[in-house]
């Protein structure tokens, strides 16, 4: 011990875990990973020093599982540190395992000789202080039945009566006023002020930082395997408290951020769903046999140029390459007209035009000549078609091709019927 003043002394520790890992629970995650490595070291603390004055009660805090427990163990040398050294000086007393030296078969007060024994108390010391460890306990009517007919609480405040009264220079305390009773809890938490008051050394790790506050000289606090903070523990338990606020702030930023990529994904996959689809849709406009196919397709206007606007009445031709990879025996060729909501204003084929019967054997082009395209202003879809002579089809293109009708005339409906006015009433023009 290097100053005689503190009870402990705990220098450059640190602790390691194997933490294993789940390789998972299906066949395939197991052939899988059957030869990743399975475990890693987890650094719970790392290098950690702080000493205790003897009479001093200090707290340990931290969020769950930062190594308050692990820390303890190691006080009381259930576990030992990987690296660095740890010092007690003095008898140490522990309620961390409450009770792990019971004998379940033996009565409660045999219990408290072979226990109070473990701590170092002789016979004759043990049997000074007998009736105080039966009396905290409030077990005298049980003390002589075996401890296993006890029930949890009965066991814990048995333990807690030992431990409490053997007379440690150390007393090493894990979450212990959590059990028992309110009651019970009660007199435990002036028990140990009792004891602090006797100058017994304290080292408590709690969750009740109220309690901790009530009897501790100083606070230490655990941060990822490091001391974040120590001093009077009012103001450690601040700092501890803004920073655990800060964290279930930064958790609920995680959280949104979490849900928007979440979102962003399901937009994404919906995306690319609707894009397929489309995909598969555009394909669906063309489908047949493919015996023979467009290859080439467009509209030219009556000077033989390639068009897409025209108006009321012009000459509009349909001119379209095709090529063939499979003789089309009694052929046809057609084409219909739609109007971009999809109405069907006109369509005709070689059969219909009464056409003689035909094979498509070879590469080659027709052209359709539409000499006057009464249509009102509007877009349109042209779909040609190559057909078997039963009408099964070769290459059917649909909407393979666009064209706008543009008039300032003014009238209305879809096409322009061919009219003559004859006025009985006079007309003037003005
Ligand atoms: N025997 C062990 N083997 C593997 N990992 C362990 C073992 N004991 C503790 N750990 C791990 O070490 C870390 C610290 O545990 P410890 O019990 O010391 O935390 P704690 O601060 O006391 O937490 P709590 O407040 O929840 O009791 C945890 O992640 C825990 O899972």
């Amino acid at each position: 011990m290097v100053d005689r003043e503190n009870a402990i002394e705990v220098r450059h520790i640190t602790k390691m875990f194997r933490v294993y890992y789940d390789k998972g629970t299906e066949l395939k995650d197991k052939v899988l990973f059957s030869k990743r490595n399975k475990y890693e070291n987890r650094k719970v603390l790392d290098d950690i020093s702080f000493s205790v004055k003897r009479g001093e009660a200090i707290g340990l805090v931290g969020k769950n599982g930062c190594g308050k427990s692990t820390t303890l163990k190691m006080l009381t040398r259930i576990i030992y540190p990987n690296s660095g050294e740890i010092e007690m000086n003095g008898r140490v007393s522990s309620l961390i395992e409450l009770g792990a030296g019971f004998h379940p078969d033996m009565s409660g007060r045999e219990n408290i000789y072979t226990n109070a024994a473990i701590f170092g108390l002789t016979k004759k010391e043990i049997d000074a202080r007998l009736e105080d460890i039966i009396a905290f306990s409030e077990l005298e009517e049980y003390i002589d039945n075996p401890v296993r007919t006890y029930s949890s609480g009965m066991y814990t405040r048995l333990a807690f009566s030992v431990a409490i009264n053997v007379d440690a220079d150390i007393l090493l305390i894990d979450e212990i006023l959590a059990v028992g009773d309110a009651n019970f809890q009660a007199k435990c938490f002036n028990k140990l002020r009792e004891i602090k008051a006797n100058g017994t050394t304290i080292v408590i790790v709690s969750h009740s930082l109220g309690q901790i506050e009530q009897i501790c000289d100083r606070s230490i606090w655990i941060k990822n395997g490091k001391i974040a903070a120590e001093g009077i523990p009012k103001n450690v338990h601040m700092e501890y408290l803004d920073y655990m606020n800060e964290e279930r702030i930064e958790q609920e930023e995680k959280e949104r951020v979490r849900l928007q990529r979440q979102e962003m994904k399901e937009r994404i996959e919906r995306e690319e769903k609707e894009r397929i689809e489309k995909e598969n849709e555009k394909k669906r406009k063309r489908y047949g046999s493919g015996d023979a196919k467009f290859t080439n397709v467009r509209i030219l206007d009556k000077d033989g140029n390639p068009q897409t606007t025209f108006r009321t009445g012009d000459e509009m031709t349909l001119d379209l390459d095709y090529e063939v990879y499979k003789k089309v025996v009694d052929g046809v060729f057609g084409f219909g007209v739609f109007r971009n909501d999809g109405l069907w204003v006109y369509g005709t084929n070689t059969r219909i035009d009464r056409f003689d019967n035909f094979d498509i054997e070879e590469n080659g082009n027709y052209k359709v000549k539409l000499s006057d395209i009464s249509l009102i202003p509007g877009q349109y879809w042209v779909d040609v078609t190559i057909e078997w002579g039963d009408g099964h089809p070769v290459d059917y293109f649909k909407e393979a091709l666009r064209f706008e009708v543009v008039s300032n005339i003014g009238d209305t409906g879809v096409y322009r019927m061919p009219h003559d006015w004859k006025l009985t009433i006079p007309v003037t023009n003005k």
